[in-house]
């Protein structure tokens, strides 16, 4: 699904990281990715807005921005959204100035999205670099699922369904990580994101004398 305006290279000389996070739901990226941004304050994650109902415990402006199916596509109109899509049913969208703000500052950040929106990005923003979370077997998935308790019968039973298709998206990513054992799959995400940082791209541009005195 093409997001409207979309801008190219938002930002060559960006001295960040950005990654975004993608798998079937139940595959655990949300556990993931809070365990590591409890350890590392310099990653922020993007707040996501959607037309899903909050679940039980969810807080609106905490997990995500919560709104109207009609607001979502008002706002989509309007270019609010740097990528957007339909999953499961409902809408989910990265905020455009959102990103751009991190981006003029070189702050690091996190996208939990799907397979769609991370085309979408992919397209626009050279730099990011896309990971992909593995469950161990679709047993695992639908058992994660259910003892999340959180989703009746019927959004399980979609939630399944789309796995198969996401799946087919892995070989787009740039790493991927088995999360089997979750401590195992939260060391080898620490290892991307410290990867990630060390790419040429940021080092070169947060390092603008150091290149000067090397004649890079
Ligand atoms: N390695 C693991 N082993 C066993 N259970 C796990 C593991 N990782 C996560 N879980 C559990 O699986 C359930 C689903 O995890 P989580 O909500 O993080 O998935 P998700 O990929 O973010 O799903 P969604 O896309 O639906 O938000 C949670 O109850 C979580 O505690
Ligand atoms: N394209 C986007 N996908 C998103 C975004 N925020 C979340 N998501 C994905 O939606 C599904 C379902 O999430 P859930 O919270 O309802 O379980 C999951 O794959 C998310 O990664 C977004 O901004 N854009």
């Amino acid at each position: 699904m093409a997001s409207p305006k979309l801008k190219p290279n938002l930002s060559p000389a960006y001295q960040g990281s950005m990654l975004m996070i993608v798998a079937p739901s139940g595959a655990g990226k949300s556990s993931l990715v809070n365990a590591l941004l409890q350890e590392d304050a310099a990653l922020k994650l993007s707040l996501s807005t959607t037309t899903r109902a909050p679940r039980p415990g969810e807080v609106d402006g905490k997990d995500y921005r919560f709104i109207a199916r009609e607001e979502f596509i008002i706002e989509r109109d309007e270019g609010h959204f740097l990528e957007y899509a339909e999953v499961h049913g409902n809408f989910y969208g990265t905020s455009r100035a959102w990103i751009e703000t991190q981006m003029k500052t070189g702050r690091d950040v996190m996208l939990e999205i799907d397979w769609q929106g991370a085309q979408q990005i992919r397209q626009m923003i050279s730099e990011v670099q896309w990971i992909f979370i593995f469950p161990p077997s679709f047993e695992a998935l639908e058992e994660r699922l259910r003892k999340r308790g959180q989703d009746d019968e019927a959004t399980i039973q979609r939630r399944l369904a789309a796995a198969h298709l996401e799946l087919q998206h892995a070989h787009e990513a740039d790493f991927i990580v088995i999360n089997d054992d979750f401590e195992q799959a939260l060391i080898d995400l620490r290892h991307v994101v410290a990867a990630s940082r060390l790419r040429s791209g940021p080092i070169m541009a947060r390092n603008p004398a150091l290149l000067r005195r090397l004649g890079v």
